[in-house]
């Protein structure tokens, strides 16, 4: 059981009990605010992506989640698991320490060492243990920060724009395998994208980031492995390009 900050007594059981809870968090830049009193939940094992133009403050908001911004305003409540993780859009490797090393590090005790070679087996990188990270390509590199994120058993992973440096192919592999990664390890998930179609193909749930506020939120239903000819899946593509004020004009050349 856990205590809402509202009083309220929520069941952890259902696996709907928020992990993340935001309330009043805004955060200014000057005279610039970029985050304006924004509310936001996420509940256990739920896979949300946040989408929002450029400059929205999508990276700013992950960033408060993360703890790594310091100046986040005092009145503003942040409540995050102790146990989240990060996967930014560089991979973030130590070029001086060993694929499993980059794996494992920060963690001590018994079983770590197996829990990385275990992610490592799952991410496809099993037998390159032992490499370099200027061994890998580029996204091997991303494969070992995903394995890393998920090593400690994260009850949040927060992830900003983690294919955004990749190619295409390799972007569509990468969702595959985010996705089988997190129904067997179930972290909820905050996935920062600019891409459309990469938030309804992997989230439950998608949010739009605008004007400092959450202006949409949606869940994703769609039946099966998620086909992006399926009719559902381009009206939540169509309907979520709108909300970013993006017409199906634009993008055409005549
Ligand atoms: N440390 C900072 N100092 C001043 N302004 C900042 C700082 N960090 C972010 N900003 C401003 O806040 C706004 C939001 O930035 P943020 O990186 O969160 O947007 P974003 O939605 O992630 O954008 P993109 O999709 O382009 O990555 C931008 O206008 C940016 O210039």
């Amino acid at each position: 059981m856990a205590t809402h900050p509202g009083g309220l007594t929520l069941d952890d059981s259902t696996g709907l009990d928020p992990v993340v809870r935001v309330r009043g968090l805004s955060r200014r830049f000057g005279g610039r605010t970029v985050l304006d009193d924004l509310d936001l939940e996420i509940g256990g094992n739920e896979f949300v992506a946040l989408l929002g133009r450029s400059g929205s403050g999508k990276s700013t908001l992950l960033r408060a989640l993360a703890g790594l911004d310091p100046d986040v305003a005092g009145d503003g409540r942040v409540e995050v698991p102790e146990n989240s993780s990060v996967i930014f859009q560089d991979a973030r490797l130590l070029p001086w320490q060993r694929v499993l090393a980059n794996v494992v590090l920060g963690l001590s005790g018994p079983g770590a060492v197996q829990r990385g070679l275990e992610r490592l087996a799952e991410v496809g990188l099993a037998g390159r243990e032992r490499a370099w990270p200027n061994q890998l390509s580029g996204g091997e590199q991303q494969r070992v920060a995903l394995a890393r994120s998920l090593v400690s058993e994260p009850r949040l992973l927060l992830a900003d724009e983690p294919f955004g440096a990749l190619d295409a192919l390799t972007r569509i592999r990468m969702h595959g395998l985010l996705r089988e990664l997190c129904r067997r390890h179930r972290p909820a998930v905050l996935l920062v994208t600019h891409d459309v179609d990469e938030a309804v193909a992997l989230a439950d749930r998608v949010l739009v980031l605008d004007a400092g506020r959450i202006t949409v939120d949606t869940a994703i239903e769609l039946p099966g492995p998620r086909q992006h000819r399926h009719p559902r899946f381009l009206e939540y593509r169509e309907r979520l390009l709108a909300a970013l004020g993006v017409t199906t004009d634009e993008g055409t050349i005549p």
